[in-house]
């Protein structure tokens, strides 16, 4: 019989929910944010947007499928091969049901294991489905995580106070180099899906990846790719600065954001963001291209949304959430300018938008010639 210490979780409105403690023995504080995606927990866990978020999991059966190897690399680029980041980001993993017993081939050890070494703590044992009813009714809160015999967390942290993109971005320019490479694209790293890199280079792309807050208008380039990444966009200042500035200057460059850089180039364009009341987060949420009937199933991770009010001439909604009509995109309408609230890269899927990257790609071509 495996014994486990105790974990407590507390929502900032004083509701607990006991449980046992799996991964790392550490009292820890955040958003508490949830997902209703049933697979991808390792792309999900080390996906830089969930910085400072203590993720609750409503699919009940975690674990089940270990983790894969954190030091296998895709030799072209380098990077991991089954993961997003290079760490996990959440701050804590709140889950139903934990599986000891982990079966994949893929897999070399257990999730518990993984989150120890990185530490982060997790609790099981709780009821998932009721936290989640909870966020969506009174929106969401800030939560402690506390471990038995480990000091508690001394406050209700509030990680979106913070500049967060600072923290997950890069500090110097990393190129990916593509020997096939018939286009130059800089990755504006607030924060970046590695995905994200994966798709670019594998079309032929050399992706330059350079820091949230580097003036990337003086670089040569083909085309620029905003990143998604964490916490409150209106705190992305120096991002938003440089991406106006890449549009006066360049304005035959196409660009395109994802999620954060969707914000962010909303921001640029002269809207603004809200917090919505619970986020987004989920495999299913579906999009309407906007002027058609055409819907996409997309992947989604996001505590923000655009406010399309004040938005500059020129400029119009290219996707709306069916769930709540929330803006889910952005477009110049004669400019190649353009950005989505979802995940076209989508690891753990589904991928029904990764068309938006050809469709990035053949703009890129058409502008070059
Ligand atoms: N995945 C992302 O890029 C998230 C964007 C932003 N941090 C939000 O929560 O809305």
């Amino acid at each position: 019989m495996l014994k486990s210490k105790t974990a407590r979780l507390i929502l900032e409105d004083g509701t607990q929910f006991d449980g046992f403690s799996f991964g790392a023995e550490q009292s820890v504080s955040g958003e508490v944010v949830f997902s209703t995606a049933m697979t991808g927990y390792p792309e999900s866990l080390t996906d830089p947007s969930y910085s400072g978020q203590i993720l609750v999991i409503t699919y009940p059966l975690i674990g089940n499928y270990g983790v894969p190897d954190t030091a296998a690399t895709d030799p072209a680029t380098g990077l991991p091969k089954f993961f997003e980041s290079d760490r996990v980001h959440i701050k804590g993993l709140v889950i139903s049901d934990y599986s000891f017993q982990y079966s994949h081939w893929n897999a070399v050890r257990s999730l518990s294991d993984w989150l120890a070494e990185n530490g982060v703590p997790g609790i099981f044992g709780v009821d998932t489905r009721q936290i989640t009813k909870i966020i969506r009714e009174r929106g969401v809160m800030l939560g402690k995580l506390n471990v038995e015999g480990q000091p508690e967390a001394a406050e209700f942290h509030n990680p979106n106070k913070e500049n967060l993109v600072e923290k997950v971005s890069c500090t110097d320019i990393i190129t990916y180099a593509n020997p096939d490479a018939r286009r130059t694209i800089v990755l504006v790293d607030c924060g970046c899906k590695y995905n994200i890199i994966r798709c670019l280079y594998n079309r032929n792309a050399t992706v330059v990846r350079v820091p949230w807050d580097y003036d990337f208008s003086t670089l040569d380039y083909d085309g620029v790719m905003l990143s998604n990444g964490p916490g409150d966009p209106a705190l992305c200042g120096k991002t938003i600065e440089n991406i106006k500035k890449a549009m006066a200057a360049k304005p035959d460059k196409p660009l395109f954001g994802i999620c954060l850089g969707n914000q962010l180039l909303s921001w640029a364009a002269g809207a603004t963001t809200y917090k919505l009341k619970y986020g987004h987060r989920s495999h299913n949420q579906p999009a309407l291209e906007v002027g058609t009937d055409r819907a996409v199933i997309t992947s989604q991770n996001h505590g923000y949304a655009v406010d399309p009010a004040g938005l500059g001439e020129g400029w119009e909604p290219y996707f709306i959430n069916l769930n709540d009509n929330t803006i889910e995109g952005i477009k110049h309408r004669t400019l190649p300018f353009f950005s989505v609230q979802f995940h076209p890269e989508a690891t753990s899927g589904p991928v029904d938008t990764e068309y938006l990257f050809d469709q990035f790609i053949d703009l890129i071509d058409q502008y070059k010639k």
